[in-house]
């Protein structure tokens, strides 16, 4: 079995670069460009590549799904860099949703 890579690190990474080209010249990437295109533009991309990731999940095309699911994640990424959202309050309200869910378990017990 292949080591698994720490999402974390991986998005964090990936976000660190993104926001780098935030203001770059359109031409330096395809990220660049597509900021320099706005944050409606960023958002399109993000829901036409959830439509890809739909598609491949309703077929069961693991491998496909695999990249479509990547695409979703690095244009996600882009969007909340165009809105300046930062990564970080995202994984904060997840961890937040974490420890509520805990919480709500053990009172059931
Ligand atoms: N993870 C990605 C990534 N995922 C997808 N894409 C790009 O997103 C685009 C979307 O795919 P489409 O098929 O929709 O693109 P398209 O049809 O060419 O575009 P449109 O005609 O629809 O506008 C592709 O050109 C992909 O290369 C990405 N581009 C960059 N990254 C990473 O982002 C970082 C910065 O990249 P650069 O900005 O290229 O330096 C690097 O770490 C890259 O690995």
């Amino acid at each position: 079995m292949t080591q698994a890579t720490p999402a974390n690190g991986t998005l964090d990474a990936l976000y660190a670069t993104i926001l780098s080209r935030k203001g770059a010249a359109p031409d330096s990437s395809w990220t660049a460009q597509l900021l320099a295109k706005g944050p409606e533009k960023c958002a399109e991309k993000f829901g036409e590549e959830a439509i890809e990731a739909i598609i491949e999940a309703v077929k069961d095309d693991k491998t496909a799904l695999t990249s479509e699911a990547a695409d979703v994640l690095y244009h996600l990424l882009v969007m909340l860099a165009a809105r300046d959202v930062p990564l970080s309050d995202v994984m904060d309200e997840l961890s937040r949703r974490q420890s509520q869910s805990g919480l709500a378990e053990k009172a059931s017990r």
